[in-house]
């Protein structure tokens, strides 16, 4: 486990700005074999929470919601792991996970939407839960909805 435990449980992310500073100080401390996999509505935060992370790993960018791909790497720019930036939400199975061919072990990899996945691929994670206590993927269109409302983020280590 290469991150420090004093990340893990559960804490209010008032901005965007400091969602990216959450991935950053995660990134900083990732090393190749890292497995996060990142759970919340759309508009949620996840890939903005990646982008943060790619910063602090040293990565090449720019990170996306990986709309037309589903799964990018973005080579290091400082000598450390690469980062794998999947996002699972069409992948109908671990399966087709597999057919990605990810290099795990070498790689940092962030996977949207990977929670039902990680079981099946991996024996140790960081289960990284985003909510939004106002609006869902069914809100995300609605001019009212308070798209800069605090998020709450709990961080956990699985190992199974
Ligand atoms: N506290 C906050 N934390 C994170 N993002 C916030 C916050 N407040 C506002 N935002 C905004 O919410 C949006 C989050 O979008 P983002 O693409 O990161 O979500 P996502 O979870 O990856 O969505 P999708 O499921 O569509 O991939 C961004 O526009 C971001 O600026
Ligand atoms: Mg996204």
């Amino acid at each position: 486990m290469s991150v420090d435990p004093a990340v893990l449980g559960r804490r209010e992310i008032a901005t965007s700005d400091e969602m990216e500073r959450l991935g950053f100080v995660i990134g900083e401390q990732l090393t190749a074999g890292d497995l996060l996999v990142l759970t919340g509505p759309l508009g949620a935060g996840k890939t903005t929470f990646t982008r943060g992370l790619a910063e602090g790993l040293g990565v090449r960018g720019p990170v996306q919601s990986p709309t037309f791909v589903i799964a990018r790497t973005h080579p290091s720019l400082v000598g450390r792991a690469p980062l794998v930036h999947v996002d699972a939400y069409r992948l109908g199975s671990a399966a087709e996970l597999d057919d990605l061919d990810v290099d795990f072990a070498r790689s940092v990899v962030v996977i949207e939407w990977g929670r039902e996945m990680a079981p099946a691929i991996a024996d140790a994670w960081w289960d990284i839960e985003i909510e939004r206590p106002v609006g869902g993927a069914e809100d995300i269109a609605d001019e009212d909805l308070d798209a800069d409302a605090a998020r709450i983020v709990t961080i956990e280590r699985v190992e199974q």
